[in-house]
């Protein structure tokens, strides 16, 4: 079976969790898009929902789903959303497609998390996943030898390199920039995320720690379950 069509399963499965009513946020990327598309057929009513990128907003928009904004709606019930890795306890990953910031202000913001994903994402070490961290533009370089200097405080030889595509730098929904850290492995990935949540241009980083309060993650033999 795919890893398609593992992330299809989970998202359909997460779509079945969702009721009438509810406050649902969307997540971002190819795995977050099926649960939009699942949630969208099952035509309930009353929801709300609130994307996490511009990409789902346009996509939930074009499937019908009524969108709302954390302004308007700071309390959401349950956001379900892909992720890069899947480690142990349920810590993630998450930022490959730049959405990281969004992502999470939502997740914080959830009364419940599922994480979506197929089979290849789960893992006993968090890193072989490049870490993406996003920065502020302005200074970004100095703020790159900060993060340089934390990786090292971590034993991850490697600096971070700043995210690039065919037009240039990637920039974020909201203009920032993203730095990617191939750490291998996070031995520490508490600590790593309060250090780098420390520096001055640092917005946000990937790491999603207790903020899952569920997995469903595909397989080829259907969807498993895993919880903290
Ligand atoms: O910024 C993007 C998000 O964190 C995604 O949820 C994550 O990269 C997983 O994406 P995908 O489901 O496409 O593998």
């Amino acid at each position: 079976m795919s890893a398609d069509t593992q992330k299809r399963l989970a998202g359909e499965a997460a779509a079945l969790r969702v009721e009438s009513g509810m406050i649902v946020g969307l997540g971002t990327g190819s795995t977050a898009a099926w649960f939009v598309k699942a949630l969208a057929a099952r035509g309930l009513s009353g929801l709300r929902c609130v994307p996490t990128s511009e990409a789902t907003a346009e996509l939930a928009r074009e499937l019908g789903l009524p969108l709302s904004t954390l302004e308007d709606t700071p309390r959401i019930d349950l956001t379900v959303d892909g992720a890069d890795e899947v480690g142990p306890g349920l810590a993630l990953i998450k930022g490959g497609g730049a959405a990281l910031l969004r992502e999470k202000l939502v997740w914080e913001a959830s009364s419940r998390c599922i994480v979506i994903a197929d089979k290849a994402k789960v893992v006993p070490v968090l890193g072989k996943f490049a870490l993406p961290i996003e920065v502020v533009a302005f200074g970004h370089k100095t703020t790159a030898n900060r993060i340089a200097d934390v990786l090292s405080d971590h034993e991850i030889a490697m600096p971070a390199r700043v995210r690039t595509a065919e037009r240039g730098l990637v920039r974020t929904d909201g203009g920032n920039l993203i730095y990617d850290a191939s750490c291998q492995a996070i031995h520490n990935p508490i600590r790593l995320a309060d250090d780098l949540k420390l520096i001055t241009g640092v917005v946000e980083h990937g790491l999603f720690l207790d903020l899952a309060d569920e997995a469903i993650i595909g397989t080829d033999d259907g969807v498993e379950l895993l919880t903290p």
